[in-house]
């Protein structure tokens, strides 16, 4: 049974969808089958692993507002064990579309029911917002990983983070856990990073990952390619990092 697991931050470039990405390639090569669901109307997730979210013509956004079925906007294989689903632009517009619709918090639950079983792991980029389509993504989870970019205020709004999985968990989905928080952007040339992480680990009271993500140009890089950092330039310290958040994240399934 697929581990469905949201990235999620309302904090806005804090590396939720470099992780989205990465993460779910790295977990594809490590042998599991993964669908990346691209939440983010920005669509930076559908565009970094190659698809282009111009001419995609059944997107996550038809899914959403129930034009389509899920079957239909599944792209397979993107790479080897690596299905996405891709978004558009219109789906930024599916806020209002859903106003007055019933059960709306659980539209992608229903839909990701019907195929999770075939997936080791699905792995939703969220918006930077604590929007419908949050709550979507985190009523259909069973667990967060949150990003925090290792700056000045990396704390900032993560109480109301964790206040709003608390909700959802309470009311939505009781399933629902934080899975870990996973420090982005470190750069070791700084004291800063050092001082985020240590602030960090002292005023929050959830699972850290190991794995550190350093600040890594390539992983900046890669999405202009089309590719994830392990196909891009596997020998860099940004695709060593996440094959190593990837064996984390298995071995917290295990
Ligand atoms: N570890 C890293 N090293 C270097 N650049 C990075 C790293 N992680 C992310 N970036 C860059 O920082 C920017 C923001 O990252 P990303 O898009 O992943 O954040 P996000 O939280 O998904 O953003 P948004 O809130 O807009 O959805 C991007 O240009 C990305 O390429």
């Amino acid at each position: 049974m697929g581990r469905i697991i949201a990235v999620a931050n309302q904090k806005g470039g804090v590396g939720k969808t470099t992780t989205s990405i990465n993460l779910a390639a790295c977990l594809a090569e490590k042998g599991k089958k993964v669908l990346a669901v691209d939440m983010d109307p920005q669509g930076n997730l559908t565009s970094g692993l190659g698809v282009d979210k111009d001419s995609v013509e059944k997107s996550i956004y038809e899914l959403i507002i129930g034009e389509v079925d899920i079957k239909e906007v599944i792209n397979k294989e993107v790479l080897e064990n690596l299905d996405i689903i891709p978004t558009s632009i219109d789906l930024s517009a599916a806020e209002i579309e859903l106003i007055g619709v019933d059960d709306k918090e659980y539209i992608l639950r229903n839909a990701i029911d019907q195929v999770k079983d075939q997936y080791d792991f699905v792995i939703i980029d969220c918006p930077p917002s604590l929007s419908m389509l949050t709550i979507n993504a985190m009523t259909t989870a069973d667990s967060v990983i949150v990003p925090i970019q290792c700056e000045y205020y990396a704390l900032e709004g993560l109480s109301q983070l964790i206040h709003t999985v608390e909700l959802v968990k309470d009311r939505l989905n009781s399933k629902l856990e934080i899975e870990g928080v996973v420090f982005t952007m470190y750069d070791a040339r700084t004291n800063l990073s050092l001082q985020v992480v240590e602030n960090v680990k002292d005023n929050l009271q959830q699972n850290i990952y190991k794995t550190i993500i350093p600040r890594n140009i390539r992983l900046a890089e890669a999405p202009s390619y089309g590719l994830p950092i392990n196909k891009y330039d596997p020998k860099s310290t940004g695709a060593e990092s996440y094959m190593r958040l990837a064996d984390e994240v298995i071995e917290r399934e295990e």
